[in-house]
């Protein structure tokens, strides 16, 4: 896990950004290629993985239940798995750190096993809530003794056999969906997820590359029925994880709002679950072009070049949100400067991510000068125009990443630059983050690597 101790950073104004960098693997895909390997019969091996502290934490929890997981190199990791109901009773407490989704993942795989496992976090994580995977793992048969409020730290003691159900999600998340669908791997008979708002659909693809049967029905209304035969035996598989779109969007909006900028980012996921942060930024007018479109591990991938752009105020379809749901915090910078009013509603979930992002982006934006009114599920953000927000604030990262690196963004087109109270959070997603920017910035020297990784 990172330093307790917190590092403050400031963000300055600065001259175009030019470059073509690489981003770190996608978080969520990282994730899921750890547990499922994990479960597998063999060794599969794992190139591109995103080395962040969310991805280490499920690689640890893993481990404490029985996998052999090694790092061969950059990204490269191989995974000795334990087989579908093989994981072993973990000795000590699985502390997921800051990682939502090692926390809901995980809890689902615990609940169709013969174990019982107790999660911890840090302050963010343990006030999140984890009643929307203790529902329908309840109906699985798992037990839990959760701290008030349905938070962490809680217990989870699994069931076998668990109990195969037809779930229907009550609100719109691939974390929760992927909870029930990995307990139901080890469940006897048919598990249903009914989604009837399409959330990031990599474990659909990954279990299905592991050789699951998993079929999915989109009916005539659009709801999507994803049904998985348990008692599954899962196959090893080699993966190769895409660059991380929700990591791109940062180099990607500091590109947009610097006058005389281009970026290229290479190797990027461009899954249709995925991508509403770039439509929206096209009808906002962004310069984005793709290039070198390819299916990398059963995912699209392309490499994306954005030049600096007039971008205008629009108004966000809320069905929108669940396809860009990390990036409404930069997603809000890129509004903050465009010409005209951008509107967001239905992004109540927003709330419950590692820190409250309606509330934090709301005030940490006025604080610099843009105008922002928060509503109850969404902001509405009156944009400068092209012109520089003032700056001169010193921002809270509260924990979360992605406040943190979006006040990063935001300080390139700020008068006065931004502070950042504490950029540790960073390393959650994007490690490598900072030596990015200050290469795309052109103070970099020859120690940098064009993938934004130092030399060490
Ligand atoms: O399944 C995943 O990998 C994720 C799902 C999303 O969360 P929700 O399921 O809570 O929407 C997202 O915000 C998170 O960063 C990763
Ligand atoms: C919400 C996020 O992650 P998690 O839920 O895994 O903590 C995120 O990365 O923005």
């Amino acid at each position: 896990m990172h330093s307790a101790i917190p590092r403050p950073a400031t963000f300055l104004h600065s001259g175009p950004l030019r470059g073509t960098v690489k981003v770190p693997g996608d978080k969520s895909i990282s994730h899921r290629a750890i547990m499922l390997s994990a479960l597998a019969v063999g060794e599969s091996r794992i190139s591109g993985l995103l080395e962040g502290e969310d991805v280490l934490a499920t690689a640890a929890a893993m481990r404490a239940m029985g996998a052999k997981i090694e790092r061969t190199g950059e990204g490269s990791w191989t995974v000795q798995g334990v087989g579908v109901g093989g994981l072993m009773q973990p000795s000590a407490a699985l502390d997921m750190g800051n990682s939502g989704t090692s926390t809901r993942l995980l809890m689902g795989l615990v609940s169709s096993h013969r174990i019982s496992a107790t999660f911890i976090g840090d302050a963010s994580l343990s006030k999140r809530p984890m009643g929307r995977v203790i529902d329908p793992l309840s109906l699985m048969g798992a037990e839990f003794n959760a701290s008030p409020g349905g938070t962490l730290p809680l217990m989870v003691r699994g069931l076998v056999p668990a109990i195969p159900i037809r779930y229907r999600l009550p609100v719109a998340s691939a974390q929760v969906k992927s909870a029930v669908l990995l307990a139901g791997l080890n469940a006897p008979g048919r598990t249903e997820v009914v989604e009837p708002i399409p959330t990031r659909d990599h474990s659909e693809r990954m279990l299905r590359g592991f050789g699951a049967d998993l079929s999915v029905e989109l009916a005539s209304n659009g709801v999507r029925h994803i049904r998985l035969m348990g008692e599954a035996e899962l196959k090893p598989q080699n993966i190769e994880v895409p660059g991380d779109p929700s990591s791109a969007a940062f180099p990607i909006v500091a590109a947009l709002i610097t006058p005389g900028s281009e970026v290229t980012v290479t190797h990027v996921g461009m899954n249709p679950t995925r991508n509403g942060i770039y439509k929206m930024l096209e009808a906002m007018g962004a310069n984005i072009s793709y290039s070198n479109e390819r299916e990398v591990g059963g995912e699209p991938v392309a490499d994306i070049t954005a030049r600096h752009s007039i971008l205008h105020g629009i108004e966000v379809p809320p069905e929108v949100a669940p396809s860009m749901i990390d990036e409404f915090p930069v997603f809000f910078v890129a509004a903050s400067v465009a010409r005209g009013r951008t509107t967001t509603s239905g992004l109540d979930e927003l709330r419950v991510k590692e820190s409250d992002r309606l509330a934090l982006m709301a005030s940490g934006l006025q604080a610099i000068g843009a105008v922002v009114t928060e509503t109850e599920d969404g902001l509405l953000i009156d944009g400068s125009g092209g012109e520089p927000l003032e700056g001169g604030a010193t921002i809270k990262s509260a924990l979360d990443h992605r406040i943190a690196m979006s006040f990063a963004v935001a300080g390139q087109h700020c008068y006065k630059g931004i502070t950042v109270d504490d950029v540790t959070p960073i390393a959650t997603s994007f490690p490598s983050f900072e030596i990015m920017l200050m290469m795309l910035k052109g103070d970099d020297n020859s120690s940098v690597f064009p993938d934004g990784s130092a030399n060490p």
